[in-house]
């Protein structure tokens, strides 16, 4: 496919009030589209909505109103199409004590319906590094085979989107490297878009050429890391005067330049690239009667783009979300 392999309008999820508890609106409108094709990652706060929109394209859970279609196929109108395009490893290891890996993937893929002939029980035991372990109880598997076999089961079908709910969290960095190129050559090799959800947001920054940031149940913000990372207040000048030229005001600051006090009468200056010049904010300093002690430039990362985005900082305090980056 050469379009969306998902494609979001509007989707709202409200779980209905329990045991004196009101009813929890975790999704508010979400419109979202994946480019086949894409490693997409999906970030956010605790809570903000990410494992029930994983679990709606799983068809685990169901959504209160909206669309959506995966690989093309309208999960209202093509249930079983749209399933079948899709493979979900979830965050929980529950899991049957009493099947051996190889039960647990051809148990999985008579669930898919997927014929004898076709299985690829062998190659996907291969792909998880578990083909000494095949006929072993799931109970004697450690928390890491465990997960590997997770992914195995989500691969049966050969769906065209797979996707991976916080796959990393607490594992090794063994696994965390072993998952990771197995997604990179499922991406690479067989086409497969992936989506996943990690709070690691450094993984997320090498991993994914696109992210979206779920925030109480909404997308604030969706596009290549690179821009995502870029499009914040691009980068900030810190400047340390000497002691004796404390910085007060700067006059002459360019619009949209902000300022913001570090520790030690130190500023950091926030600007984008291409509006204005290191040099030029350092002339200001300068022009301002002060000496300069100490010079630096921090680049953002995602993490700033994050934290800005989901900071709330403008509920109580306008403005100063974006000035720490
Ligand atoms: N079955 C449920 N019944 C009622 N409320 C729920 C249910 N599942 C989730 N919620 C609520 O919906 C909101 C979104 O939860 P969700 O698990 O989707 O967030 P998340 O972004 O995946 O968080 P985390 O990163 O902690 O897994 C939360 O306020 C949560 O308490």
């Amino acid at each position: 496919m050469t379009g969306n392999a998902i494609e979001i309008d509007r989707l709202t999820k409200t779980y209905a009030a329990v045991g004196g508890e009101p009813p929890k609106t975790a999704l508010d409108g979400v419109d979202l589209t994946v480019r086949a094709g894409a490693i997409f990652g999906l970030l956010g706060p605790n809570g903000a909505g990410k494992s029930t929109l994983i679990n709606i394209l799983a068809g685990l859970v169901m959504k209160t109103s909206g669309k959506v279609r995966i690989w093309g196929f309208d999960q209202d109108v093509n249930p079983r199409q749209s399933r079948a395009s899709i493979g979900v490893m979830p965050q929980e290891l529950n899991m049957d004590p009493f099947f051996t890996p190889r039960q647990s993937l051809e148990v999985q893929a008579g669930l898919y319906g997927v014929p004898k002939r076709e299985r690829r029980t062998d190659e996907i035991l291969e792909t998880i590094g578990l083909t000494d372990k095949a006929s072993a109880y799931a109970r004697n598997l450690s928390g890491g085979m465990r997960r590997r076999l997770l992914l195995g089961k989500a691969l049966v079908h050969r769906p065209h989107v797979l996707v991976l709910d916080e796959p990393t969290a607490g594992v090794d960095i063994e696994l965390r490297k072993m998952l990771w190129r197995n997604v990179r050559r499922l991406n690479e090799e067989d086409g497969m878009t992936i989506i996943l959800t990690t709070h690691y947001l450094e993984e997320a920054q090498e991993m994914c050429d696109e992210i979206a940031i779920v925030d109480r149940g909404r997308i604030v913000a969706q596009d290549s890391t690179q821009n995502l990372v870029g499009r914040l207040d691009a980068k900030a000048l810190v400047v340390t005067p000497q002691e004796d030229t404390p910085i007060g005001e700067l006059p002459g600051l360019p619009e949209g330049v902000e300022m913001s006090r570090r520790p030690a009468g130190a500023v950091a200056l926030t600007y984008r690239r291409g509006e204005v010049t290191a040099g030029q904010l350092l002339d200001i300093v300068r022009a301002a009667g002060i000496s300069v002690a100490d010079v630096r430039s921090e680049e953002p990362n995602l993490e700033d783009a994050f934290l800005a985005l989901t900071s709330h900082a403008d509920e109580e305090t306008s403005g100063e979300a974006g000035a720490a980056a």
